[in-house]
């Protein structure tokens, strides 16, 4: 089986693929991170270097080598992922998604927290500015977000309600 972690930057998909992989003994793929290996250049110098919408192509390559490579995974996404191209008919036809539903309140103070260098679409925006942004992005992602399989509340994102809701 393959879960697909899927939502805004700050909803804790990385967080929680993590974790979730470990109580399941699967393998854990962090969709960014595999980016970054197959790169050699980090997230914001894709960004930097070679524009957003080369880093959607190599984005979606990634989701497909992952598929192809995994079986039994948990699969975390970067937040845009799900909503170029066809990616959620492509994420729903290999494998269960789960969205994380993090309210943008929550998202700002955990990414200021974290701070906002390595997310390329965030760097330099201002806690008001950070606000706004991330609000009308939901406002176009949410119908994307929306077709995931299980959609989970802040308050319900652990792994063991996972396990219990994926009956695993
Ligand atoms: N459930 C949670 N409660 C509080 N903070 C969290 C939670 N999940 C993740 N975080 C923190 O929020 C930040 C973003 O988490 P991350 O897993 O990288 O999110 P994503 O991959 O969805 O962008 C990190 O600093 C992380 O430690
Ligand atoms: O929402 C987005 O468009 C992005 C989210 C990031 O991943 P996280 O959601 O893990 O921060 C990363 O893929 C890139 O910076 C773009
Ligand atoms: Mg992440």
């Amino acid at each position: 089986m393959r879960i697909f972690l899927i939502g805004m930057m700050g909803s804790g998909k990385t967080t929680l693929g993590r974790q979730l992989a470990g109580r399941l003994g699967y393998t854990f793929v962090d969709l960014d991170e595999y980016l970054v290996q197959r790169e050699g250049q980090s997230i914001a110098q894709i960004f930097e270097r070679q524009g957003q919408e080369h880093f959607r192509r190599l984005e979606r390559q990634a989701l497909e080598e992952v598929v192809q490579a995994h079986e039994q995974a948990v699969i975390s996404t970067g937040g845009g992922a799900p909503c170029f191209f066809d990616n959620i008919n492509y994420i729903n036809q290999h494998g269960t998604s789960i969205y994380l539903n993090v309210p943008v309140e929550q998202l700002v103070e955990r990414l200021l927290a974290q701070g906002l260098e390595e997310r390329p679409l965030l760097a330099g925006k201002s806690p008001a500015e950070l606000n706004s942004f991330l609000a009308e992005t939901l406002t176009h992602r949410k119908q994307f977000y929306e077709r995931a399989t299980i959609a989970l509340s802040d308050a319900q994102a652990s792994a063991d309600n996972l396990l219990t809701l994926l009956n695993l």
